[in-house]
């Protein structure tokens, strides 16, 4: 069972992942991503839905046309574990791979 990150190692952890915040309130992180279109955001997400589905690990979030706004939280853990930094840098290297 992954645990929650906490001190140190969370420093870490979030120290690798750029332009997410932590939530207020609740142990989870966020970050919204921006797009040329809907087209380009619905393909990442579909990029980032196969991998979500292979680590049995999935995001919360909500698309409008060329934006989505995505929250990570590890719901069995009750909180940020290394399952979300894993993820978010996988969204991050898609979206950078997607930037003009
Ligand atoms: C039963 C299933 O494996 C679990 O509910 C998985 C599915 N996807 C998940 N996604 C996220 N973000 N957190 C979880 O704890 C989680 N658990």
């Amino acid at each position: 069972m992954t645990t929650r990150l906490q001190g140190e190692a969370r420093a870490e952890a979030l120290a690798k992942i750029d332009g997410w915040i932590e939530v207020e309130g609740r142990d989870a992180i966020a970050k919204t991503f921006k797009f040329k279109d809907f087209n380009a955001a619905f393909g990442w997400m579909t990029r980032v839905a196969m991998v979500a589905e292979v680590a049995d690990h999935h995001p919360e979030w909500f698309n409008v046309y060329n934006r989505v706004e995505v929250t990570l939280s590890t719901h069995d853990a009750g909180g940020l574990t290394e399952k979300d930094i894993a993820l978010a840098s996988r969204m991050d290297r898609f979206a950078d791979e997607m930037a003009p």
